[in-house]
């Protein structure tokens, strides 16, 4: 199998289904133990380790059975170059085991989006740190306004208000919707939920780039 977190996107080799499944089992496990470092103390460390390792271990010895019947989430697909790419992005790619990873649940309009976030993403005790909540609203709004608008847009500007506090530990869903298109401008807004109130509101302006000349 390629290094693929060293090697350049235009080495890296096509995969089988099942590596693709490995690769986000695997971040899945990197995303448990993140979590369990927290919470797992003193003489409890060390089986919690052995467990994880143990189960990286079992799919490292069989990974056919780990990816029999089933699709990776995100599979790799090639650019526009023809490039093999993985899925980066470190909010949604089950292979980013820094992405929670936040689900896309409906599509148009209004985009929707599901997650639950464990332990690593704590600021206040039991709550989601602020600067999270800005990073899962910068992916939603920015969903929003690529299913909406056709070119390509960056962020240029991200207001959040911050309401009540974002739970960790149960599931949140996130919002978002274009509200006015002007030329290479695109406004969005959104808001984080949590047993149906608002936790945090968002607003900002996304900007395609000037075409070339
Ligand atoms: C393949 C992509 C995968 C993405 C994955 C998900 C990512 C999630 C979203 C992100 O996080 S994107 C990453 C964070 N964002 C960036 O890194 C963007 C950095 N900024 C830029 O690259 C440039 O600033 C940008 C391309 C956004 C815009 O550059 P321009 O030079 O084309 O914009 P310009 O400054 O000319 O502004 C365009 C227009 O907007 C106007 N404008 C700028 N700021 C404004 C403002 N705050 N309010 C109202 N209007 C504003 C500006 O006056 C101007 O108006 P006019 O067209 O009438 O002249």
């Amino acid at each position: 199998m390629a290094e693929a977190s060293t090697a350049p996107p235009d080495q890296r080799v096509p995969e089988s289904i099942q590596h693709s499944v490995l690769a986000e089992f695997a971040a899945g496990v990197c995303r448990d133990i993140a979590g369990g470092l927290l919470s797992t103390t003193g003489d409890d460390l060390v089986p919690f380790l052995e467990r994880e390792v143990g189960r990286l271990r079992q799919a490292l010895e069989d990974p056919f059975a780990l990816g029999e019947g089933s699709e990776p989430r995100h599979p790799p697909v090639f650019d526009r170059r023809g490039r093999i790419a993985v899925a980066t992005n470190p909010v949604v790619s089950h292979r980013n085991a820094i992405a929670p990873p936040m689900k896309l649940v409906r599509s148009g309009d209004e985009c929707e989006f599901t997650v639950e976030l464990p332990l690593q993403y704590q600021g206040p005790p039991s709550k989601l740190h602020g600067g999270y909540s800005a990073v899962l609203l910068d992916e939603a709004l920015w969903k929003a306004v690529r299913v909406n608008v056709s070119a390509i847009s960056f962020t240029r500007e991200l207001t959040i208000g911050y309401e009540r506090p974002v739970p960790l530990f149960e599931p949140v869903t996130v919002l978002a919707r274009v509200t006015e298109v002007d030329g290479r401008k695109t406004f969005a807004e959104g808001e984080i939920l949590a047993g149906g109130e608002v936790c945090s509101r968002a607003h900002g302006l996304w900007i395609s780039p000037r075409p070339r000349e």
